[in-house]
């Protein structure tokens, strides 16, 4: 698929001017069957009128008789087969040769996209008429969308079983429906959706008059006929279960409070909440902390970096978070992004069942694995992930090249393997993930934040910068203070890359304690 990284995206821009070129040619090439055919046309009715005007004296013109003849027969053979000719031929077999070697995206992909709009918009407290009017926070980034592009919208969340945007979606459509000159959708299509939807949202009564609305438009709708009598159905029986409790008949009025709830999530709610807040820039740490965290050049012990010292902030104390500010330089980025782009395939993640990796929704980009053998600049960042941190490079894993697409995410996690998980590092005999550093390689314009909900701490993408943490105490327990998240991408293009560093290898350069600290 290729939603899940906006550099792929990129590519199809391509595929459309390609669409595009072969589109143009064959209108031209309708255009020049039309004109024929006109021509065609208004000799016929040349003739035909001067005929007209006086058959007998016409044909009594024996060259007139035979054109007559003509016309009708050889002439009117190349009007027929002129008719028939299918122009779109050749046009479609030049697009089918294209689908080989151009890339097309996939329903797979327009549902991916569909649902990563979703993501931005209940991230980001987005609301469904400014996503509609082409507007992110205020910045209006593209052209409005049409009724129909709403539908579809709200068709996709339907297909996915998600009613809750499928009625906002709708609703929008509706409104643009009403507003819309040249109509791209039809109203008694988004009725439907809209009133079904409406209904699975526990909205009897709403969904009953919509459909009734529905039923004015297209009185014989036999889908909409059999919901009528389920709805009415199941308002009756919610009236007498009413009845048998307490007593009072009436029903709830769900029309006053437009019921519109979010399905619950309750598995992960405090966390989410915090996760989402984070993501909004709506937290930060806490004073009494912030004012302790310090900005300095530094060598950090480390002979080669005296003279060039690397400029160190912290963002967190404990566990330790700093950033470390232009510490990987632009030409090394574009090789990292230029290597990386042909070996990208979607991010994983490991089942902590089975051990196996796999695609999960909560993960959506595309991720590449480069080695220092791949080239010199990917061996001098290496280098430098060691200087920097003190740590040896013999039993790290290979630098991982993340670039997230559309709403692209990672949603809170761990970097190092739970005690209990079947993971892929006990094989290895390289150990844990003892730390984590994490370069910056694209500015991103909104969203996209790394964002720590236990700790309340987010750091904002900035092209040249990483940061770094350790993920287990000295005593080699994980510290569970370092779950982490992968901020949905509001705009713009986010490009990172991972160094994973192993436990394996540090015994003198992180000796062990005996306790976490
Ligand atoms: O992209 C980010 O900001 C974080 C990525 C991350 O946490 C990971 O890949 O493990
Ligand atoms: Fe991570």
């Amino acid at each position: 698929e290729l939603y899940t990284a906006l550099v792929e995206l990129e590519e199809l821009l391509e595929t459309e001017a390609v669409l595009m070129t072969e589109l143009e040619g064959y209108i031209a090439a309708q255009e020049e069957k039309l004109r024929v055919l006109k021509r065609h046309y208004s000799e016929y009715a040349k003739e035909h009128d001067e005929a007209s005007q006086d058959v007998q004296a016409y044909l009594s013109n024996p060259i007139n008789a035979y054109l007559l003849v003509k016309r009708l027969t050889t002439d009117w053979k190349s009007v027929e087969s002129q008719m028939v000719k299918d122009v779109g031929e050749g046009f479609i077999e030049n697009i089918t040769n294209y689908r080989s070697v151009l890339k097309f995206p996939t329903d797979e992909d327009l549902n991916g996209a569909a649902v990563a709009l979703m993501r931005l918009q209940d991230t980001y407290k987005l609301d469904t008429a400014s996503v509609a009017r082409g507007e992110l926070n205020g910045i209006q980034y593209s052209t409005e969308l049409s009724a129909g592009d709403c539908f579809e919208l709200g068709r996709q969340s339907y297909n996915n079983g998600d009613f809750y945007h499928t009625v906002l979606w709708m609703q929008e459509a509706l409104q643009r429906y009403e507003e819309e000159y040249n109509k791209t959708t039809t109203k008694s299509d988004i009725l439907e959706y809209l009133a079904f939807s409406t209904y699975m949202q526990g909205n009897v009564r709403t969904a009953l008059k919509l459909t009734d609305e529905l039923l004015q438009i297209v009185p014989t709708h036999q889908r909409a006929l059999g919901n009528r009598d389920y709805y009415l159905k199941d308002l009756e029986s919610r009236d007498d279960r009413k009845k048998g409790e307490d007593g009072y008949g009436s029903l709830p009025a769900d029309d006053a409070k437009v019921v519109m709830e979010k399905k619950p999530k309750t598995d992960d709610l405090p966390e989410r909440e915090l996760y989402e807040m984070l993501c909004r820039n709506e937290v930060t740490v806490p004073v009494d902390i912030q004012s302790q965290l310090k900005c300095r050049y530094t060598d950090l012990g480390s002979p080669f970096l005296k003279l060039a010292r690397v400029k160190e902030e912290e963002a967190y104390l404990k566990p330790r978070i700093v950033i470390f500010h232009d510490i990987i330089y632009d030409p090394e980025i574009e090789t990292i992004k230029r290597l990386a782009q042909p070996r990208f395939r979607r991010a994983t993640v490991q089942n902590s069942e089975t051990g196996e990796l796999e695609v999960a929704h909560y993960r959506i980009s595309k991720s590449a694995w480069l080695s220092d053998e791949d080239h010199k600049h990917i061996h001098s960042v290496n280098r430098r992930v060691e200087d920097l941190t003190g740590l040896t490079m013999e039993t790290a894993e290979q630098l991982q090249v993340v670039n997230y697409g559309i709403g692209g995410h990672y949603e809170p996690h761990y970097d190092f393997a739970r005690k209990e998980e079947h993971n892929a590092f006990k094989k290895l005999g390289t150990g844990n993930r003892i730390a984590t550093v994490l370069f910056y390689m694209s500015d991103v314009p909104q969203g996209g934040g790394t964002v720590f909900p236990s700790i309340k701490v987010a750091l904002w993408p900035k092209k040249g910068s990483a940061a770094f943490w350790y993920n287990l105490y000295k005593n080699g327990e994980g510290d569970f203070k370092t779950r982490h998240a992968a901020c949905p991408v509001l705009a713009g293009s986010k490009w990172v890359s991972n160094k994973w560093i192993h436990e394996v290898g540090q015994e003198f350069r992180r000796p062990c304690a005996l306790t976490n600290d």
